[in-house]
């Protein structure tokens, strides 16, 4: 059994189930939704299992599924597969900038797995987002979409354009954390996932995070280029991140310096 037959039926459990596994007020791990800042916010179309994986150590077993039962297995296979693929991306994207990649080493050495399931909205799926605009807040995220049903969007020069799914592909997103690395030579990009009439969408996004208690400042890579971003500290910036609603590039404002 596979992480995506596994993830489909943690979503098929019955609630009260699921709900064992619930996120705690203001907490971002486990079971429901994600970016709920007031009461009287429209919700998304979706609900959510997220877990803190790496480093093995920031691991809390209790929100663990122990259903199906080769969860847990597939849940630690994929994870550490994923850094390893990661680190592989951040040393090629260390050679594209020509900067020296033990730079770029710890930049993504934790991990948090969010699993995605987006159901169907027969009657009105165009007034409701699965997930709303933003930029992913981490350093990149893989996605892996579980099956073939078309709801990622990214935004190009103002426009929604879908994202073809593939299911044996894995997609990367650039994080407002390597825009602010780059100095902004690699940009986050904005997206959304939109709602299917009749049938349901499923995928795990793997967040790349920094070191928590770290700092990202812009790499330069000549004396003369303009500083575009503020040096931040890694869990400042998640920290405003995550206490915000989800609106677009918004929470990367918080570390552009201002236009001269
Ligand atoms: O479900 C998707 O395709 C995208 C998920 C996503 O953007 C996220 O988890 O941040
Ligand atoms: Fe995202």
């Amino acid at each position: 059994m596979g992480i995506k037959e596994d993830i489909q039926k943690f979503f098929q459990l019955p609630l009260e189930v699921k709900n064992a596994y619930a996120q705690d007020p203001g907490g971002l791990q486990g079971y429901g939704q994600v970016f709920v800042v007031s009461d009287d916010q429209k919700l998304e179309w979706a609900d959510r299992f997220a877990l803190f994986t790496q480093p093995p150590q920031a691991r809390d077993m209790s929100y663990w599924p122990s259903q199906p039962h080769t969860f847990r297995n597939c849940i630690e296979q994929y994870s550490s597969e994923v850094m390893k693929f990661t680190h592989s991306l951040a040393i090629f994207i260390a050679k594209t900038l020509d900067v020296d990649p033990e730079l770029v080493a710890d930049k993504h050495v934790s991990q948090v797995l969010r699993m995605n399931y987006y159901p169907p909205c027969a009657s009105t799926p165009e007034k409701v987002l699965g997930l709303s605009p933003h930029s992913d807040g981490a350093f990149l995220t893989i996605l892996l979409e579980l099956n073939l049903v078309q709801g990622l969007q990214i935004r190009r020069h103002g426009a929604w354009i879908p994202v073809k799914p593939h299911c044996d592909a894995l997609l990367v997103n650039v994080g407002d954390l390597l825009e602010i690395m780059t100095n902004g030579k690699y940009k986050s990009i904005e997206h959304r996932v939109t709602i299917n009439a009749h049938k349901e969408r499923l995928s795990i996004s793997a967040f790349q995070i920094p070191n928590y208690d770290g700092i990202i400042s812009p790499i330069l890579e000549t004396t003369e280029e303009k500083i575009l971003y503020k040096t931040v500290k890694v869990e400042e910036y998640l920290g405003f991140y995550f206490s915000n609603k989800l609106e677009g590039k918004r929470a990367l404002d918080y570390a552009k310096l201002s236009e001269i």
